[in-house]
């Protein structure tokens, strides 16, 4: 089962959290492939900002994602850093370039989830997701999200919720993901794998 993972991400925290959804699929039995989004903030500008330096030398071997990545993969996940308690414009961008594959159907049947990075507690975790489900059911997917089941989603004091795994950043972006974050980002993973598979079978 081939689980595409296609984020983008500015300092790293995302990507970080995509690398947890990968464990996640692994445990499930499935193949993650993790692919990031273009960059759209000019390089003078990353050049003069050493978090910014940083994050994109942290991805630079992360191949960029194609189309024929989303027609191979079998479920998605889709993650973001919010802008302004939206998607970044690099994640919605790539999303724009989908139509060819949207008019082939090629979405449609298929498990797809989100997951998101914020700066603050109530920056804007569940507007992002929410907000970017309306492009899953557009794409003809079924939505995945976190069940309660588990229990993370008790006891985070971060991110994570019913809706899809969250990481909040802090100031700087330098809080790490901690435990209940990165338990919910593998649950999501294992449970995109599960439903593709029971999916695919029928
Ligand atoms: C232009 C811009 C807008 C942002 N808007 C929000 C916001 O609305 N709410 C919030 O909590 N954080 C906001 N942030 C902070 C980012 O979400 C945070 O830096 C990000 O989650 C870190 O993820 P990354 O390391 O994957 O880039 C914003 C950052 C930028 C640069």
């Amino acid at each position: 089962m081939k689980i595409l993972i296609v984020y983008y991400s500015t300092f790293g925290n995302t990507y970080k959290m995509a690398q947890l959804i990968a464990d996640g699929v692994k445990e499930a039995g499935g193949e993650p492939i993790i692919r990031r989004c273009p960059e759209l903030i000019p390089e003078n500008i990353i050049e003069s900002r050493p978090d910014m330096k940083a994050g994109a030398e942290m991805q630079k071997d992360v191949p960029l994602v194609t189309l024929e990545d989303f027609k191979q993969a079998d479920g998605y996940a889709f993650g973001t850093p919010t802008r302004f308690g939206n998607v970044s414009a690099q994640l919605k961008n790539v999303i724009d370039q989908l139509g060819p594959l949207w008019i082939q159907r090629v979405f449609e049947g298929k498990p797809a989830g989100v997951f998101v990075s914020t700066g603050t507690l109530h920056g804007g975790q569940e507007t992002t997701i929410l907000t970017f489900m309306t492009v899953l059911l557009h794409l003809g997917c079924i939505i995945v999200g976190v069940p309660y089941s588990v229990s993370d989603l008790y006891l985070t004091k971060g991110g994570g919720s019913p809706y899809g795994p969250g990481h909040i950043a802090e100031a700087e972006n330098k809080r790490e993901i901690d435990q209940n974050e990165a338990n919910i980002c593998k649950a999501f993973g294992r449970r995109l794998t599960e439903i593709a598979k029971r999916l695919k079978s029928t």
